[in-house]
C-alpha cells in the first residue's frame, strides 16, 4: 500500500493539492487527483493543504499492533524530532508508554545521526564534486525522480533512519522488527526504497503512536519514568533543526565560508537544486532539508506551537540527562553498520509537446492572444503554459481552468435558459391556460371535485384510461391550490430505472454510484412548497413504493447514499391507468401506500363518456391546431361533426385532438370537411346515415360510396402494378405525386414500394 492514499468522496477538486505539490505529481482523475508515485517524493505538501483532508497517510497502527502481538522482539526507534510533539511528558514517561504498548526496547533515533557522521567525514574529504546531502528522503526523491543529473552529487550515504534499522537488526541475534516513529512522510516511503529495506519495517507518525495510546487508554503524565535501551545519542540531537545537522554530522562550518550551504524549505532547496543542476553554484557540501526550519517543520509535526518553540524543545533536550540503561549488545565489541548507499535514477520522461500542441490546449481553453492567458493559477499550475503542457501529458485536463469553466458555465446556462424557454413554451401549448373542457356530467363532476380539492393540502388519486386528461386535471389542481406560486414539478414514472428514479426523487451524494459525480437535489426537494405530479404511479417498484410511503409518513426525504433526512413540504398528486386494486391483489402495489394515495380519487371519464362535450372540445381542438400550424380555420362542417359523434371512440381524448390536428393539415380550406377526416369516420358516417334524417342528400350519401370505390381502385391499381406506384400511376393514367397522396388518403401503405397492406 502506498503512504498516502486519496479519499475520493471527501475530494471536493480545488486543487489545493496540485497548487501545493513541487513536482506535480497528480494526475486529474474524474472525481479527484490522484497521486503519481513514480513522481512523487512524499514531501507531504498535499496532505497539509488539502481543506477536506481527503488525502491522508495510510494507517499502519494496525500493522504495528499485529506485529506487537507476535513473537519476535519489536524496538521503538523515537525520531529525533519527538521532543517536539511529547513535549508535555519526559522522555522516561514515553519509554513507559512504548513498554506499556508492548514494544521491547526504546530508542533515540538521533543515534543514527552519530553513526553516519564518519562516513560523511570521508565522503566529504574523498569528493571532487559538490556534494548533496542525502539525509532528508524528500531531497533524495528529488533528485532520483526529477533531477538524476545529480545522482553522481549525492552523499553515497545512508539517512539516520536507515542507519539506526540496520544498527539495531545487526546488533540483534535474532530477527526483531524496528518500527521508527517520526514526523517524516518521505521516511514512509524511503523505507521502501530498493536501497533502503529491510531495515525498518514500519515508519509510524507521531499522531498514529498518539492514537495507539489513547485507544489503549494510556495517560502519558500519570506514567512513572523507563530508561531507554540504547546508546545515548550527543550532538546527534540536533540533528532536526536547521543547521543542526551541521554539528550532528561533525561538519566544520564557518559563517564566512561559502563552500558549506545549508538549506530547509521547499522554495529554497528547489532554488538551489536548480542552481546546482545548472552548475551555478559548486559548493563542497549542501546541506538539503524539504522542510522548512528543517525536521521540526514536517508536515506531521505537532502545529500547535512554533518553530522558535520547537527549537529551544530540541535545544533543552541535547543539554539534558535523562535515564539509559544501555543494553549491552549495543555497548559490547560491535561492529558498526554498513551506511553506504547508492541511488538509481527513476527518472520518468513524460512526453513532450511539439510546436503547435501547447496553442491548440490553449486554444481549447479560449486562449487565442497572450493577453487571454491570465496566468491566475487557479488550476493548480503557475502559468498557463505550464497547465497548457500538464494537459497534453495527461496529467491535467481542461475542466481545471477556471476562467474557461466560468465562460463555459455562462454559455451552458444561456443555452439551458434557451431550452428552458422552448420547453415552457411547448408546455404551454399542450396545457398552457387550458381548463378541463366540457359540459357534460361527468366533466362537470369531475371539475366539481378538482375545485373543492384544489385549495386543501389532501394527496390526490387521478385515475382514468390513457390520455383522458389525467395531467390535465392534476395541473389544473395545482393551479387552483393555494401553492400555485410554487413549483409543479411532474414526472413520469415508467420513463426511468428504478435506481435512476429514486435518485431522480430524493436526489444523491456524490460517488453513492457509479456516475454520482456531485451531490444532486432530488424533485420532492425542487418541489418544496409546491406539488409534485407522479404520473403513472402503478410502474414503480415495491423498494421505491416503500420509499415513497416512508416519504409520504415522514415528510422527510433521504438522498440515496445520504444519511441526512431533509424535510420537504410538498403536496402529492399521483396519476395512473392501472387497477391498483388488482395489484394488491396480485402483490405488485403495496395496500398501504395505495391507501396513502387513494385519499381523494378522481376519476377522468373516457371520451365515450363525454359525448355531450364532443362539439365543444372539436372546437376547443381546432382552435389549439389553428394556432399551432398558423392556418387560418374557421370551422368544421356539420357532417364532420355528426360523423365524429357516430364514431366509436375509445377512451382517449388524445386521439380526438390528434384526428383534428391531422385534418387541420390536410384541409386546403378554411372548413374542415368530412374528407379530411380518416375514411373511417366517413363509412361509419355512411353506415349509420339513415339515423340522420337531416343530413340526407345526393351529394352527401354519395361521398362515402365514392370513397370506397376511390379506395378499391386504387388497390386494383397497385396490385396489377404488383405494388409498383411509378406502374400504379401509369396504369391509373394520374400523376404519381396524386397517386401517392390517394394512398395516404386512404391510409394504403406500399410494402417497400410492392404490394398493398390494405
Ligand atoms: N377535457 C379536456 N379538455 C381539454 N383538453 C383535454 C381534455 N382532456 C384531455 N385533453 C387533452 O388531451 C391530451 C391528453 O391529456 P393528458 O395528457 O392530460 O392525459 P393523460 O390521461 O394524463 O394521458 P396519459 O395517460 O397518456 O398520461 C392533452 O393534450 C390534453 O390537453
Amino acid at each position: 500500500m502506498q503512504p498516502i492514499v486519496t479519499l475520493t468522496d471527501r475530494c471536493r477538486k480545488c486543487y489545493s493539492c496540485v497548487r501545493s505539490c513541487p513536482v506535480k505529481a497528480l494526475k486529474i482523475e474524474k472525481t479527484h487527483p490522484e497521486i503519481i508515485f513514480d513522481r512523487c517524493i512524499g514531501c507531504g505538501n498535499c496532505l497539509e493543504t488539502c481543506p477536506q483532508k481527503a488525502k491522508v497517510v495510510a494507517d499502519k497502527v494496525q500493522s504495528t499492533e499485529l506485529y506487537l502481538s507476535s513473537d519476535e522482539p519489536v524496538i521503538a526507534v523515537l525520531g529525533s524530532s519527538f521532543p517536539t510533539f511529547f513535549h508535555h511528558v519526559s522522555p522516561g514517561q514515553l519509554a513507559s508508554g512504548l513498554k506499556k504498548l508492548g514494544f521491547a526496547e526504546v530508542h533515540e533515533g538521533a543515534y543514527g545521526a552519530e553513526l553516519i557522521a564518519p562516513a560523511y567525514a570521508k565522503a566529504i574529504e574523498a569528493s571532487s564534486l559538490p556534494l548533496i546531502s542525502s539525509h532528508c528522503p524528500a531531497v533524495v526523491d528529488l533528485i532520483e525522480r526529477h533531477y538524476p543529473k545529480l545522482i553522481e552529487n549525492l552523499v553515497p550515504v545512508v539517512s539516520p533512519m536507515i542507519a539506526m534499522g540496520r544498527f539495531l537488526k545487526t546488533s540483534h541475534s535474532r530477527p526483531a522488527r524496528v518500527i521508527y516513529i517520526s514526523s517524516c512522510i518521505a521516511a514512509k516511503f524511503e523505507i521502501q526504497a530498493e536501497d533502503a529495506t529491510g531495515a525498518i519495517d514500519i515508519v509510524l507518525t507521531y499522531q498514529e503512536l498518539d492514537a495507539m495510546f489513547r485507544a489503549r487508554s494510556i495517560s502519558l503524565p500519570a506514567l512513572t519514568e523507563t530508561p531507554f535501551d540504547g546508546i545515548q545519542p550527543h550532538q546527534g540531537r540536533l540533528f532536526p533543526i536547521t543547521t543542526g545537522s551541521f554539528h550532528a554530522l561533525s561538519i566544520a562550518t564557518d559563517p564566512l565560508d561559502t563552500d558549506v550551504v545549508s538549506v530547509s524549505g521547499e522554495v529554497n532547496v528547489m532554488g538551489i537544486i536548480g542552481d546546482l543542476a545548472a552548475t551555478r553554484i559548486t559548493p563542497r557540501i549542501a546541506d538539503l532539508r524539504f522542510c522548512y526550519h528543517g525536521c521540526i517543520g514536517s508536515p506531521c509535526e505537532n502545529r500547535e506551537i512554533t518553530e522558535f518553540f520547537k527549537r529551544k524543545l530540541i535545544i533543552n533536550h541535547y543539554t539534558k540527562n535523562f535515564p539509559y540503561r544501555t543494553l549491552s549488545k549495543y555497548t559490547g565489541d560491535h561492529s558498526r553498520p554498513d551506511v553506504s548507499r547508492s541511488f538509481q535514477s527513476k527518472h520518468v520522461k513524460l512526453p513532450t509537446p511539439r510546436g503547435g500542441d501547447i496553442k491548440s490546449v490553449l486554444q481549447t481553453t479560449n486562449k487565442f492572444t497572450r493577453k487571454d492567458e491570465l496566468n491566475c493559477r487557479a488550476c493548480g499550475y503557475k502559468t498557463c503554459r505550464e497547465y497548457a503542457v500538464a494537459v497534453f501529458q495527461g496529467l491535467a485536463n481542461l475542466e481545471m481552468c477556471l476562467p474557461y469553466n466560468v465562460q463555459k458555465l455562462e454559455e451552458d446556462r444561456g443555452l439551458l435558459i434557451q431550452k428552458y424557454e422552448l420547453a415552457r413554451r411547448e408546455l404551454e401549448k399542450e396545457y398552457g391556460d387550458e381548463f378541463i373542457v366540457g359540459n357534460d356530467e361527468k366533466t362537470v363532476e369531475v371539475i366539481d371535485l378538482i375545485k373543492q380539492v384544489a385549495p386543501t393540502p389532501t394527496t390526490v388519486l387521478i385515475r382514468g384510461e390513457s390520455g383522458t386528461g389525467k395531467e390535465l386535471a392534476a395541473r389544473a389542481i395545482h393551479k387552483y391550490s393555494l401553492r400555485n406560486d410554487k413549483p409543479l414539478v411532474t414526472l413520469n414514472c415508467t420513463t426511468l430505472t428504478d435506481s435512476l428514479l429514486e435518485s431522480e426523487l430524493f436526489g444523491h451524494r456524490k460517488g453513492s454510484f457509479t456516475g454520482a459525480l456531485a451531490d444532486k437535489k432530488g424533485l420532492f426537494e425542487a418541489a418544496d412548497g409546491g406539488t409534485i405530479f407522479l404520473d403513472e404511479i402503478g410502474d414503480i417498484t415495491p423498494k421505491l413504493q416503500a420509499e415513497l410511503l416512508r416519504v409520504l409518513d415522514s415528510g422527510e426525504v433521504r438522498p440515496v447514499g445520504g444519511t441526512q433526512p431533509k424535510k420537504v413540504d410538498v403536496r402529492l398528486i399521483a396519476a395512473t391507468n392501472k387497477n391498483l386494486e388488482e395489484g394488491i391483489r396480485n402483490n405488485w402495489f403495496r395496500e398501504d401506500l395505495f391507501y396513502r394515495l387513494n385519499v381523494f380519487a378522481i376519476t377522468m371519464p373516457p371520451l365515450r363518456e363525454r359525448m355531450g362535450s364532443l362539439p365543444l372540445l372539436v372546437h376547443h381542438f381546432l382552435e389549439k391546431a389553428r394556432k399551432k400550424l398558423n392556418k387560418n380555420i374557421v370551422g368544421i362542417e356539420d357532417r364532420a361533426i355528426k360523423a365524429m359523434l357516430q364514431y366509436q371512440w375509445p377512451g382517449n381524448i388524445r386521439e380526438m385532438k390528434n384526428v383534428l390536428e391531422r385534418a387541420a393539415v390536410l384541409t386546403h380550406d378554411e372548413l374542415i370537411k368530412l374528407g379530411n377526416l380518416p375514411l373511417v369516420f366517413a363509412e361509419n358516417y355512411a353506415d349509420g346515415a339513415s339515423e340522420l334524417p337531416d343530413l340526407r342528400s345526393f351529394k352527401n350519401e354519395r361521398e362515402p360510396h365514392v370513397l370506397r370505390v376511390e379506395k378499391k381502385l386504387i388497390q386494383r391499381y397497385l396490385s396489377d402494378s404488383g405494388g409498383n406506384v411509378s406502374q400504379a400511376a401509369k396504369l391509373a393514367n394520374i400523376p404519381r405525386r396524386t397517386f401517392y397522396r390517394l394512398l395516404d388518403k386512404h391510409g394504403l401503405k406500399c410494402r417497400s414500394e410492392n404490394t398493398p397492406d390494405n
